[in-house]
C-alpha cells in the first residue's frame, strides 16, 4: 500500500493525481465537464457529471499506471468550494443541478438579509460576508424553489453538501455524510470559532439541522469506498477545499506565510495561526486547516480575474495564440506608455466587492497596441494582489501591533509566467517564491491522507521538503512602485465611478 490517490474536483474539470510513497506525482488523469448558464449570472454544474467524471479519472489514472486499488493507502479529496448540492438520501439523486460558487442568483436574497441586519452576525460567526458566493443562500434558494424540498428536508430525507461531501457520499455508497472544517467554513452556516453549525444563521436562512453533514478534521476517517467503485475498499483520509489544500501543499504552516494561487482567478491565503483575525479591510476570515481538533485560521482575499485576463487576450482580442506568449509580448511594451487595465469583467472581488463594476482600460494613446494590452493584463494581476497584500497587512497590524514578516509562495497555471511573477515582486516590493512542485493543491490533499495513513511524514518534515524553483526579488525603485500603484488605484476608482 504505497500510493495515495488525490481527487481534485475543480470548477471546470475533475482530476485524479496518483502520488507514490515519496510524494512524487506518478500520473494525472483529467476530464472537463459542461458549464450551464441558464440565466444571466446563473452558473450550474450537473452533479451527476461531476460524479461520473470524477469516478472516470480515478479509474483511468489507476489503470494507466497499473496500480490496483488495494495498493492505495488512502484517498485525499480537494474541491471547488462553496458549490452546493442537495440530494435525496434514499436514491442518492440530486434534487437540482449543483449551484456553482460563481452563481449570483441569490443577490437579492442577500440584499434582503442585509436589510434585516444579519450581516454582523454572519461576519462575527462565519468570518464571511453576506454575498451570493457562499453556500448558505444557495441552500435556501433550493429549499424555497424545488417543490416539496422544504418538507423533505425537515423530515430528514435530504442531504446538503459541498462537492467533497457529495463525492464522499457517492464513493462510500451512501454510507457517510460528512465534510471537513475548511469546506464547512465556506458555507455561511458554520461558526468558525466554536467549530459547529450556527443555529442562529441556520434559523435565519431556514436551513434544518437534518440537512447538514458531520464536520470532521481535514485529516480524519471519512469512510471506506464501496469496492464496486475502484475494485477495493479504500479509506478516504483527507479532505480540504482547494485553496486550503494549496495552502497546505505550499507548507504555509507558520503565521505570516501566504500562498497565492493564479488560475482563472486568484485566491490568496495568509496563515494567521490558531487565533482568527477579523478583517476591517474587507478580507475574509476562514479556516486554513483543522488537525487533531485544532483549527488554524487564515485571512483570504479572492480576485475573480487573473489568468482569465490572459484568456481574454487570446480569445477576446486574438492578440496571442497561447497563454505563454503573453509574457513575451508584454516585455515588448513601450515603457513610456501607462496603459492600465481594470479587469472587472465579472465585477470586482476583494477588497472592493462591487459586483456591478465592469472592466475598463485607461491611458490609451495612438501608439497603444497589443504589447501594451498584454502588459496591462499581466500587470493587473500584480496590482490586484497588492490590494490584497495591503489589506491583509493592515488587518494583521491591527491584531498584532506590528507588520507581519510575510513569505509569499505562488502557484497555479499563471505562476509559470516569469514576467508576471517578477512584476508581482516589483509591485509588492517583496520577494515571491515559486516552488518546484506544480501540483500544490493535489499535494495538500494527498499529504492529509498520506499523513493520516502513516505513509507520509508529519508537518515539520513535510514542510522541510518544500523546494524552491525560483525566487523573484523586487527590482523597481520605491518611487516608481508608488507611482505605478497610485495609477492603479485611480484607475479602479474611475472604473467603479462609471
Ligand atoms: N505562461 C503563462 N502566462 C500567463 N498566463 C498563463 C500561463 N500559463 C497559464 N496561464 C493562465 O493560467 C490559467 C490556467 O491555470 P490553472 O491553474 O490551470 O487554472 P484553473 O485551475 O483555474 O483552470 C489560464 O487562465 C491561463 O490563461
Ligand atoms: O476550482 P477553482 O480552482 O476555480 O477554485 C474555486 C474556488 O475554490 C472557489 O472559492
Amino acid at each position: 500500500m504505497s500510493f495515495i490517490l488525490a481527487i481534485d474536483q475543480g470548477t471546470t474539470s475533475s482530476r485524479a493525481i496518483l502520488f507514490d510513497a515519496a510524494m512524487q506525482v506518478v500520473g494525472i488523469a483529467q476530464q472537463e465537464f459542461r458549464q450551464h448558464f441558464p440565466r444571466d449570472g446563473w452558473v450550474e454544474h450537473d452533479a451527476e457529471e461531476i460524479w461520473t467524471t470524477t469516478l472516470a479519472v480515478c479509474r483511468r489514472v489507476l489503470a494507466d499506471h497499473a496500480v490496483a486499488a488495494n495498493q492505495l493507502a488512502g484517498i485525499g479529496i480537494t474541491n471547488q468550494r462553496e458549490t452546493t448540492v442537495i440530494w435525496d438520501r434514499q436514491t442518492g439523486r440530486p434534487i437540482h443541478n449543483a449551484i456553482v460558487w460563481q452563481d449570483r442568483r441569490t443577490a437579492a436574497l442577500c440584499a434582503g438579509l442585509l436589510r434585516d441586519g444579519l450581516e454582523p452576525v454572519v461576519e462575527a460567526q462565519t468570518g464571511l460576508r453576506l454575498d451570493p458566493y457562499f453556500s448558505g443562500t444557495k441552500v435556501k434558494w433550493l429549499l424555497d424553489t424545488i417543490e416539496g424540498a422544504r418538507e423533505s428536508a425537515a423530515a430528514g430525507a435530504l442531504a446538503f453538501g459541498t462537492i467533497d461531501s457529495f463525492l464522499i457520499w457517492r464513493l462510500t455508497g451512501g454510507q457517510v455524510h460528512a465534510t471537513d472544517a475548511t469546506n464547512a467554513a465556506r458555507t455561511l452556516l458554520f461558526d468558525i470559532h466554536r467549530g459547529v453549525w450556527s443555529e442562529e444563521i441556520c434559523r435565519a436562512l431556514d436551513v434544518p439541522a437534518a440537512l447538514l453533514p458531520e464536520v470532521k478534521d481535514s485529516a480524519a476517517d471519512f469512510g471506506l469506498t464501496d469496492p464496486a467503485m475502484l475494485g477495493a475498499a479504500v479509506p478516504i483520509l483527507g479532505v480540504a477545499g482547494d485553496q486550503q489544500a494549496a495552502t497546505i501543499g505550499q507548507a504555509c504552516f507558520a503565521p505570516g506565510m501566504m500562498k497565492s494561487t493564479y488560475g482563472t482567478g486568484c485566491f490568496a491565503l495568509l496563515n494567521t495561526g490558531t487565533h482568527p483575525v477579523a478583517s476591517s479591510h474587507r478580507m475574509l476570515t476562514t479556516i486554513a486547516y483543522q488537525l487533531d481538533g485544532r483549527r488554524t485560521y487564515a485571512l483570504e482575499g479572492s480576485i475573480f480575474i487573473a489568468g482569465a485576463a490572459v484568456q481574454w487576450l487570446r480569445d477576446g482580442l486574438g492578440i496571442i495564440d497561447s497563454a505563454a506568449q503573453s509574457g513575451v509580448l508584454a516585455q515588448r511594451a513601450d515603457p513610456s506608455q501607462h496603459v492600465t487595465l481594470v479587469p472587472a469583467f465579472t465585477g470586482l472581488g476583494a477588497p472592493y466587492w462591487v459586483p456591478e463594476c465592469r472592466g475598463a482600460v485607461f491611458g490609451l494613446t495612438r501608439n497603444s497596441g497589443p504589447a501594451e494590452f498584454a502588459r496591462a493584463a499581466l500587470d493587473s494581476v500584480a496590482f490586484q494582489t497588492r490590494d490584497l497584500w495591503e489589506a491583509m497587512q493592515a488587518d494583521w497590524c491591527q491584531a498584532h501591533g506590528h507588520s507581519p514578516d510575510v513569505v509569499l509562495r505562488v502557484d497555479g497555471g499563471m505562476s509559470a509566467s516569469d514576467y508576471t511573477m517578477q512584476r508581482l515582486s516589483d509591485i509588492l516590493g517583496a520577494p515571491v517564491d515559486r516552488p518546484v512542485m506544480q501540483e500544490t493543491t493535489a499535494l495538500g490533499a494527498a499529504w492529509l491522507a498520506g499523513m493520516r495513513a502513516g505513509l507520509y511524514p508529519g508537518m515539520e518534515e513535510f514542510a522541510a521538503g518544500w523546494a524552491l524553483d525560483r525566487q523573484f526579488a523586487p527590482g523597481l525603485p520605491e518611487p516608481d512602485r508608488r507611482e505605478a500603484y497610485d495609477r492603479w488605484k485611480r484607475a479602479v476608482a474611475a472604473a467603479m465611478a462609471v
